[in-house]
């Protein structure tokens, strides 16, 4: 693609998001960078009266910080249970094991979250990462609702609006037991050929054990994970640097995502291809990226996931928030062409996430499960990746 068209691309993405409210987004954005910022002042303000004393106790809270991850890393099981996933199930009662099988959740998931979120502010805080404060977000407070509803009611069966797929909403906070998150389905997002097409990229750039969601210190998508139990799926980026996210489908994909959400597709994470062989998982876990939140990129706000083939058995999608919570357990069956589409952060404020939206994939039964996921942040993620501050 020239420079021109890619220039014009990024432009109509941007116009998108100028049309928001720019004023309020400016404001919104100034007392969140306020917040943020103003807790960094207090430090360096103290800094300057104390000396070198508070310098003293930031390296060690650092050190502290840092030793924590690397203990949370040492080789060891992170998952719920080592129990090997089924591979074959031939009834009912082993279907309801799978499904309680994906609700279990590690107090070692709650550690991480607090190490890594500790650890990389500090990191943040010795490179220029922090998040600009010029730059307007895809969502305000109260944006995502209206997102959602503005799908569910254009792309439903019985809208007006002539589209070559159509809306199921499975959750949402308008549901009768009460207040639940956004959680559709785009039927038909894309066309067999595109799905044969990414499924074909996936081979090419070549298919590799998926990353679990980890390590903030890395600078390319490649890296930004690490291997454990939880995870044992394959995968493969779709990047620009290899050229295939500017491919004829990657394009056409990341604009379709953007044309829905109408947020920039520069806000888009590279497209990630996975493939489930027989008995593959990814157990009970959240797409929000904690240190992302003050970071250039944002948060994780929403994930696209799409369904490349369809699956004999298993390899459903499972929402169960269930803990002490209403209930929601949401199962999506894999069907080639449909994308589910949930939020990770909550509509009041889009930088923090929305716990209720923790998924599985169960084991993959029978057949091979082809998916990709396109994770959209707050704010430009490819600048961010650029500079390695993702
Ligand atoms: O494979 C699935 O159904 C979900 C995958 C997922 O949650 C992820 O890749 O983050
Ligand atoms: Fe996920």
């Amino acid at each position: 693609m020239t420079n021109s068209r890619r220039k014009g691309k990024r432009e109509r993405g941007r116009s998108l998001t100028v049309r928001k409210n720019a004023t309020n987004a400016r404001e919104w954005r100034r007392n969140h960078i306020t917040a943020s910022k103003s807790n960094l002042k207090w430090w360096w303000e103290r800094l300057a009266i104390f000396g070198w004393s508070y310098a003293a106790l930031a390296a060690s809270t650092m050190l502290l910080g840092l030793s924590f991850v690397v203990w949370l890393h040492m080789d060891r099981d992170v998952g719920v249970t080592t129990k090997p996933a089924p591979t074959k199930v031939s009834n009912i009662d082993e279907m309801q094991h799978l499904s309680t099988w994906s609700k279990t959740l590690s107090w070692l998931d709650l550690g991480q979250w607090l190490g890594y979120t500790a650890a990389s502010n500090s990191w943040s805080l010795l490179r220029d990462c922090w998040i600009d404060e010029s730059a307007i977000p895809a969502l305000l407070p109260g944006d995502l609702n209206k997102l959602f509803e503005g799908i569910a009611a254009n792309y439903s069966n019985t809208s007006q609006h002539r589209s070559r797929y159509t809306a199921t909403v499975h959750s949402s906070p308008n549901h009768t037991s009460g207040s639940l998150p956004w959680i559709l389905t785009l039927e038909n997002f894309l066309s067999d050929d595109e799905c044969d097409a990414l499924i074909k990229l996936g081979n090419d750039q070549g298919f590799q054990r998926s990353m679990d969601v980890g390590q903030p210190f890395k600078a390319d998508n490649e890296s930004l994970g690490k291997i454990t139990e939880r995870r044992t799926s394959a995968s493969a980026w779709c990047t620009s640097k290899s050229g295939c996210r500017n491919g004829d489908v990657p394009s056409h994909v990341h604009q379709r995502i953007s044309d829905l959400l109408a947020i920039p597709n520069e806000n888009s994470e590279d497209l990630q291809i996975l493939r489930y062989n027989v008995g593959q998982f990814y157990k009970l876990h959240h797409d929000y990226i904690p240190h992302q939140r003050t970071r250039l990129c944002g948060p994780r706000i929403l994930t696209m996931f799409m369904y490349l083939s369809d699956v004999a058995a298993g390899g459903e999608t499972q929402f169960p928030f269930n803990l002490r919570f209403r209930d929601m357990n949401v199962t999506i069956k894999p069907k080639k062409g449909t994308a589910l589409l949930f939020p990770n952060v909550i509509d009041s404020n889009p930088t923090e996430a929305d716990f209720r939206t923790r998924h599985a994939a169960l084991p993959v039964i029978e057949g091979t499960k082809y998916a990709a996921n396109a994770w959209i942040h707050l704010y430009d993620y490819q600048k961010a990746i650029s500079i390695g501050c993702n």
